[in-house]
């Protein structure tokens, strides 16, 4: 009986919240508020905004096609975001308090962690899915349509974790970086972020080829000419979608010159305008048909087994995963964009824009209202 009426209970809160709309915060008010941050303000708002952005995309996992929502993997998801909106809602009403502002806390570090593998999670299931039941162009589209949400809105509800936690958790493990605000950094230098990623890069590629193309970098600030370029960013974010460029670049170039002699450079043009902040990679790997391009973004087409850790001791450069899908939606949750160009025969431009003004870089979130719902029920 219990039961029943507690199914009944997070059903009716879960139409309550989803009824909101999330709200999108800039990274200049994630910076201000972080400035001169309280506590209880953050609570008060996250307590509401969290559960709003649970309950929008879980009503969306709710549509998935059954055969995907019934796989173990897929419906373990569903069971976290279930009990995590649980978690959250025993602090809808409470009067605030000092045990309950840290008892809020080690609540949101219980729901990252308990949402850490999600990704793999859902390529699993995914893979349950291609595995066990056919999957026409149908079913492909709503689920490339629902990982892309789904994931932007898990990157979205971290960020609001994250900076709550950095801002007022006791988490002695967190080297405050004092001129960070949470987990942005006002003066991002994008040079020094590209240099990292690369390296990291280069790493892996010498491991698995022995060699690895050098690195050609330029700086083009438009308005200040010999000043360094930054940028008020996420420095995570933005070493994941370099990270990602580096490897695929350097894959491209080793597979299509590893047997010369020497192999040609990848070059990175940074560039600041009054707009945007542009990073492009370019290599000459050979390049990519046009017709494939798309492909690199499908989630099901880029899920495959996952190679085991011991049959190839080296991780492959760019192995399968959703390094590039995800790396995009990096870029577009603050307004930003990942743009690929590639000539087949020659080589590939990888661009990533991101927002010069922090008052302009707002969160892209997704809104789970008639029209997305009717995204499901014409596509299933
Ligand atoms: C879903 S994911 O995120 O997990 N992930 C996406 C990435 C994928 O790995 C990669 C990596 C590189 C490439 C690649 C090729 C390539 O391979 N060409 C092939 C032909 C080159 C000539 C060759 C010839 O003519 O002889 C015939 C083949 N060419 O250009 C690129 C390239 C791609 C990106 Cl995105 C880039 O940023 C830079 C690049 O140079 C493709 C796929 C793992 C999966």
């Amino acid at each position: 009986m219990r039961t029943t009426v507690a199914v009944r209970n997070i059903s009716k809160m879960l139409d309550h919240f989803s009824q909101y709309n999330p709200s999108p915060l800039s990274i200049k008010q994630f910076i201000d508020f972080g400035r001169n941050p309280c506590e209880r303000t953050s609570f008060t708002f996250l307590r509401k905004e969290l559960p709003v952005r649970l309950a929008n995309i879980m009503k969306e996992i709710h549509l998935l096609p059954e055969n995907l929502l019934r796989t173990p993997s897929a419906n373990l998801v569903n069971q976290w975001y279930a009990q995590s909106f649980k978690d959250l809602l025993k602090f809808k009403d409470l009067e605030v308090s000092d045990k309950i502002l840290t008892q809020f806390c080690e609540s949101l570090i219980m729901i990252r962690n308990r949402h850490s593998d999600t990704v793999q999670t859902m390529a699993q299931g995914v893979l349950e899915l291609k595995e066990n039941y056919p999957v026409d162009q149908q079913t492909e589209n709503s689920i490339q349509y629902f990982l892309d949400r789904l994931y932007m809105s898990r990157i979205s509800i971290r960020m609001l974790i994250n900076q709550h936690t950095l801002l007022f958790g006791t988490d002695l493990n967190v080297t405050s970086n004092s001129r960070h605000v949470g987990s942005i950094d006002p003066n991002c230098d994008v040079v020094s972020i590209v240099r990292d990623a690369y390296e990291n890069a280069r790493f892996l590629c010498d491991q698995y080829y022995l060699a690895s193309p050098e690195l050609q970098l330029f700086e083009h600030n438009r308005n200040m000419p010999n000043a360094p370029i930054q940028v008020v960013y996420v420095p995570s974010h933005l070493y994941h979608m370099l990270f990602e460029l580096f490897k695929n670049s350097m894959r491209a170039v080793m597979e299509f010159h590893g047997d010369k002699e020497t192999v040609p450079p990848v070059v990175a043009n940074i560039s600041l305008g009054n707009e945007d902040v542009c990073i492009k990679v370019s290599d000459i790997g050979g390049g990519i048909a046009r017709s494939q391009i798309e492909l690199l973004f499908n989630y099901m087409y880029s899920t495959a087994p996952q190679p085991s850790k011991s049959a190839s001791p080296t991780v492959p450069l760019a192995g399968y995963g959703y390094g590039l899908p995800l790396s995009r939606l990096y870029a577009r949750y603050l307004q930003g964009d990942l743009v690929l160009q590639s000539c087949e025969g020659f080589g590939t431009d990888a661009v990533v824009y991101l927002k010069a003004l922090s008052s302009e870089a707002n969160e892209l979130l997704p809104v789970f209202n008639k029209t997305s719902s009717r995204f499901y029920k014409t596509t299933i």
